[in-house]
């Protein structure tokens, strides 16, 4: 089920807090860093924030330059991008900016919720219940099917990061480090308790804005389940493109593959014909770089473009048996494999079985066919 790419902006204090617990919202950018959050919001479909910060900040959450505004409209989008708040009480104050600022707002909120918010808030926002939970794969699957929107910045607050971050949701952080302190525990801090991911996050920017930093980073630890998550089309999307490295073929098809550890450390890639053999395949290129016994593979996940294949004429064991050997639990593919070459091959049925979770991304099968366009399928 595809969703936004989902952006988690904030602004966090140098002892992690995110606002002071005064009557006014604290300032820790600096004005040069409030202007790339205004160019970063005109990029955007929708902005999100919890209904704890509409309560906190009473925010506007406009693009407040003209010209981003003027050239939004040029390019056929909205003036604003789609606002969207989240409460599961739907005690909402309809007097607050958020309502009569801006496009058009939407709430997503409980059954129960939706009774109170529509009772307080009438036509002002369309309010979307989600049952008796407040599912965000639901809600990013509504944004993305029904709203149209392809791109989210999330700008709050804590609680609202971290569950996008903890659930697996969130494609990319952007952190601005202010330099003061708050030093108040009844503060809100940028990440509260919970499980987070092992090992480190990926860091893809950094850049000096005045007196704050600037600090990309995307999450990079596999999903541990049967649902994708945001790092997992990272992968996936990698192990698409190592495909390009693949030497032609009309008699086979061009796959990539990377093995992730658990934590996100990356342990192996390969790709179909690797290093002058011409039949070597993706999945069997990586294995082949790892020793047998290494501990983290019992908690990999292998990417792989094309499903690892069930039955081979040129080696002994086919790329499914591999992975079973190799211990591992958990592959991620974009593309069954089609009868081009083996009828009826099962790749994801023989790991099923042996007890592997199996994860096709139907939304990447596009870029996985890409270098095979050649090829009937
Ligand atoms: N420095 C910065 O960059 C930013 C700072 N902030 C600061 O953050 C603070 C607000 O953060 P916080 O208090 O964590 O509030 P949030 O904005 O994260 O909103 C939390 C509220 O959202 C609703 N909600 C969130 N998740 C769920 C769920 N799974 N189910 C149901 N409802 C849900 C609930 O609403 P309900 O209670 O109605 O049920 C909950 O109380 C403010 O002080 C603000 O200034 C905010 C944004 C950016
Ligand atoms: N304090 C703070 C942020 N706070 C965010 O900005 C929102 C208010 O925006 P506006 O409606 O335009 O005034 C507020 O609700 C919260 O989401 N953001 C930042 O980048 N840096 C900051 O220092």
């Amino acid at each position: 089920m595809p969703y936004p790419h989902v952006l988690l902006s904030a602004a966090v204090s140098l002892d992690g807090y995110l606002d002071d617990t005064g009557p006014e919202r604290l300032l820790l950018s600096s004005p040069a860093d409030f202007d790339r959050v205004d160019e970063v919001r005109a990029s955007v479909d929708a902005i999100l924030v919890g209904a704890g910060t509409i309560r906190a900040d009473n925010p506007r959450l406009l693009v407040n330059s003209p010209e981003r505004r003027a050239a939004r409209v040029a390019e056929g989008r909205a003036e604003y991008p789609l606002k969207v708040t989240v409460s599961g009480s739907g005690d909402l104050d309809p007097a607050a900016n958020f309502w009569h600022t801006g496009g058009e707002k939407i709430l997503y909120t409980t059954d129960a919720g939706a009774k109170r918010a529509t009772v307080l808030l009438g036509d002002t926002a369309d309010v979307v219940p989600l049952g008796a939970g407040l599912d965000w794969r639901a809600l990013l699957a509504h944004l993305h099917d029904v709203r149209g929107v392809r791109r989210l910045m999330v700008e709050g607050g804590g609680t609202v990061h971290t569950q996008l971050l903890q659930q697996g949701l969130a494609d990319e952080l952007q952190l601005v480090l202010a330099p003061l302190f708050v030093g108040d525990p009844a503060a809100p801090r940028l990440f509260g308790p919970g499980a987070y991911q092992g090992g480190r996050l990926r860091l893809t920017d950094t850049r000096r804005i005045e007196d704050v930093v600037l600090m990309r980073y995307e999450p990079t630890a596999p999903g541990t389940g049967p649902l994708e998550t945001a790092a997992d089309r990272h992968w996936l999307r990698t192990a698409c493109e190592l495909a390009a490295l693949c030497p032609p073929s009309d008699t086979a098809f061009s796959v990539g593959a990377v093995i992730v550890a658990a934590d996100g450390t990356e342990l192996a890639r390969g790709h179909s014909r690797e290093g002058g053999d011409p039949v070597v395949h993706a999945e069997e290129a990586a294995l082949a770089k790892l020793d047998p016994a290494d501990p983290r593979l019992p908690g990999a996940t292998v990417y792989s473009s094309l499903e690892p294949c069930a039955h081979r004429a040129s080696r002994p064991v086919p790329c499914a048996g591999l992975i079973l050997e190799a211990g591992v639990r958990r592959v991620v593919t974009a593309w069954r494999e089609p009868d081009t070459f083996v009828t009826a091959a099962d790749g994801a049925g023989v790991l099923a079985a042996g007890g592997v979770e199996v994860v096709t991304v139907p939304g990447y099968a596009a870029l996985a066919q890409r270098p095979n366009a050649h090829l009937p399928h």
